[in-house]
């Protein structure tokens, strides 16, 4: 059995739907799909995940949200009319949404569910319309399907009973479509998964049927050694492993989710990234153990919107508790980090911008300096993290000196260098001005000629 999971841009017009049906009618195996809600159709479009949070956000502050339901509407009219669908399926989703705006769930609750109508109804309308090609499909709500999650509206995470819920799947012979990117609390609560999350239910749902592999349809036709916004025509990866690509997720692939690696890893489901467009070309598998290449690196990841805090204090390398009791302050104000440098006397946290908002700085650094004595605390936004990442990199002699060489060529400056312990990948902290440059300098030095 397989398990299919078509992002946004996969459904976002009736002409991708008619793909994806292909794409199902051409392999019996394919029994479990997942989708995400229509996504882009150009590239100034908008997802109508957004479409649902403006019509949420306009709700929330009082304003007239008529038009942002309309747009949400035309969306799906825009696919029911050209698939020939009844009219009905509209009907349903303008009552879903009102059902939303009439419940009793406070604001953050409501954003979740509103966001949830996207998939919900793709989920319904994609069902109906393979049913009108004669197939044997029906919708399934993760609630039925058992997925069962933890209560943090906006970034839920998967409970592990889930799994067991899903095996039930296993034996089922007609097709099913399931939304994702939300499940369910214990208690009944509807909560999504952070923005991407479709990709997650999808490994979420491969680990629990136990599915021989989960495909990953998307709208290119491999993951890229490098972002192909950014390189022209990069090499493609024919395989890597979870590893591998969970570092490359974090640090900037946006083809696959980060967070979708691991349910797939634990059950070893091999995941394949594929393209809508080209069902029939081989993608990327990402797998637990490949053939070592000559290469040691795979790619090259790269993200904008960190910040660094940096603090520092004479002899505080003798100081016991220094860094715990820095990490507490960020905790007690709700900012999550991501990395920590240190020297002897100072100490960098490197988070995302969006975790730290200006409001809280003056805040939090006068506590750091009342109640950690620190001799100089300083804030520097605008940093984008650079990864080069590969498992065959700790093996290798040289890969640092070539890597700051390209930043050089670059004519670009390192804020921050750092080796996780995996030694996987190797992370360069610098303006954001520079990334592009950098990017490209790198895959001259890693990939170019090889
Ligand atoms: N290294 C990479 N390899 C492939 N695609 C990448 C890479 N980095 C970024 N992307 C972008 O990821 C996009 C696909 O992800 P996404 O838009 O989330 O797809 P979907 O709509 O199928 O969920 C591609 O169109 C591409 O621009
Ligand atoms: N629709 C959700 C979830 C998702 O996975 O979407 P996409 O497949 O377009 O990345 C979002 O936009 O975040």
């Amino acid at each position: 059995m397989k398990v299919a999971k078509f992002g946004g841009s996969s459904v976002a017009s009736a002409k991708m739907l008619e793909k994806v049906a292909g794409i199902i009618q051409a392999d019996s195996d394919r029994r479990v799909i997942v989708v995400s809600a229509p996504g882009k159709r150009y590239s100034d479009d908008t997802k109508v995940t957004d479409l649902l949070i403006n019509l949420c956000n306009a709700y929330v502050n009082g304003e007239s949200y008529e038009k942002e339901i309309d747009l949400v509407i035309e969306r799906f009219k825009d696919i029911t009319d050209e698939l020939g669908l009844p009219e009905q399926i509209l009907h349903e989703i303008r009552k879903d949404i009102q059902s939303v705006i009439h419940s009793d769930y406070e604001n953050e609750l409501k954003k979740d569910a509103f966001k949830a109508v996207g998939e919900d109804s793709l989920a319904k309308l994609l069902s109906v319309y393979l049913q009108s090609l004669g197939m044997d499909a029906s919708y399934l709500n993760p609630k039925e399907a058992g997925i069962i999650v933890s209560d943090e509206p906006g970034s839920a995470q998967i409970l592990d009973e889930s799994f067991d819920h899903l095996y039930k799947l296993h034996d089922r012979k007609d097709i099913v479509v399931i939304p994702g990117f939300f499940g369910f609390t214990k208690e009944g609560k509807l909560m999504t998964f952070p923005r991407g999350g479709s990709d997650i239910t999808g490994s979420i749902v491969a680990a629990g049927v136990k599915a021989d592999l989960y495909e990953n349809f998307t709208d290119v036709d491999s993951v890229y050694c490098v972002n192909p916004t950014i390189v022209d025509n990069p090499r493609e990866i024919t395989s890597l492993t979870y590893k591998e690509m969970r570092e490359l997720s974090y640090a900037g692939f946006s083809v696959f989710h980060d967070e979708a690696l691991i349910p797939a890893f634990k059950a070893s489901i091999p995941v394949c990234i594929k393209n809508t467009h080209n069902p029939d070309g081989l993608g990327t598998m990402i797998v637990s153990e490949k053939h070592m290449t000559p290469n040691p690196v795979v790619g090259i990841a790269s993200d904008k919107g960190f910040l660094s805090l940096y603090v520092s204090k004479y002899l505080m390398n003798r100081e016991l508790g220094f860094g715990r009791r820095l990490l507490n302050i960020l905790e007690d104000e709700d900012i999550s980090f991501e990395h920590t440098p240190s020297g002897i006397d100072d100490m960098s946290v490197i988070m995302r911008e969006s975790q730290f908002p200006k409001e809280k700085e003056e805040r939090v650094i006068r506590r750091i300096k009342e109640e950690l004595d620190a001799d100089m605390v300083s804030i520097d936004r605008g940093l984008a993290l650079v990864m080069i990442v590969g498992e065959g990199m700790h093996s290798t002699v040289g890969l640092a000196q070539k890597a700051t060489e390209a930043f050089a060529e670059a004519n670009v400056n390192l804020e921050m260098i750092n080796q996780g312990s995996s030694e996987v990948a190797m992370m360069f902290g610098i303006k954001e001005s520079g990334l592009e440059a950098s990017v490209r300098a790198l895959y001259k030095a890693f990939f170019k000629g090889q």
